[in-house]
């Protein structure tokens, strides 16, 4: 199957560092794929780089089957005021922003129903985002994600703040969108029980590069 994204060569150079060198792979399409390596290897901001390069259509090293508006990135840290009045259902509903203008208002509502319900926040959904509890937050910013028809996925340690149970739940949650929605996910984690159970394809980065290890044999 064609590659959702290729590296060829890729040279990332940052103030007074070479984060990688000559750095290639190719992104599995329909998978999920775990991007590992050392705290400060640079995963962050390779993943940033990506984007910048598809944002430009700057592609001497990097080629992606996807357009911009196909790719969704969630990022590792959010500042949400715990008193901020903005309820869970209108945070994720700005997802359908991008492509609301193509969609009658009930179609967009039917979407939001849906994916409130996927992502099991329908009960929750007028409540406070910044009074839900880390597992429903990361759900919400999944949902918002989602309400974009993403192609490509990309979390950040997404699972950083969680405790075991929640961090299983989301992981499957995002196994059953990527099956249900056709997606592609990459998942920046630490965590060796997530990549070992969840990860289809581990990219683990070291040494200014970076190697791809499929998990599909387990
Ligand atoms: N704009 C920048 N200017 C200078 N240094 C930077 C910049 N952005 C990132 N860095 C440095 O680049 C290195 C890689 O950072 P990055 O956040 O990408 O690593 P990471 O692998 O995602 O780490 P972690 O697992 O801790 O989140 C770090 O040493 C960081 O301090």
């Amino acid at each position: 199957m064609k590659p959702i994204l290729t590296v060829q060569e890729l040279d990332l150079v940052i103030p007074n560092r070479t984060l990688f060198s000559k750095l290639s792979f190719e992104i599995p399409q329909g998978a999920l794929t775990c991007i590992t390596g050392e705290n400060g290897v640079g995963k962050t901001t390779l993943v940033k780089h990506l984007l910048q390069d598809l944002t430009s259509n700057y592609t001497a090293h990097t080629h992606f089957a996807v357009s911009r508006d196909e790719v969704q990135y969630v990022p590792q840290h959010r500042s949400i005021d715990d008193e901020y009045p903005l309820c869970i259902r209108d945070f994720v509903a700005f997802g359908l922003k991008k492509r609301s203008f193509f969609r009658h208002k009930k179609e967009n509502e039917a979407k939001l129903a849906q994916i409130l319900a996927e992502t099991k926040l329908t009960q929750i959904q007028i409540q406070p985002l910044g009074r839900a509890s880390g597992g429903e937050k990361q759900r919400a910013y999944l949902a918002q994600a989602l309400c974009a028809d993403p192609k490509l996925l990309i979390l950040d340690e997404a699972t950083a703040s969680l405790d075991t149970t929640n961090k299983h739940e989301l992981l499957r949650l995002l196994k059953q969108v990527m099956q249900q929605h056709g997606l592609t996910i990459l998942f920046i984690t630490h965590d060796p029980e997530l990549i070992e159970m969840y990860a289809d394809y581990e990219l683990h980065l070291e040494n200014q590069r970076g190697t791809l290890i499929s998990k599909e044999a387990k």
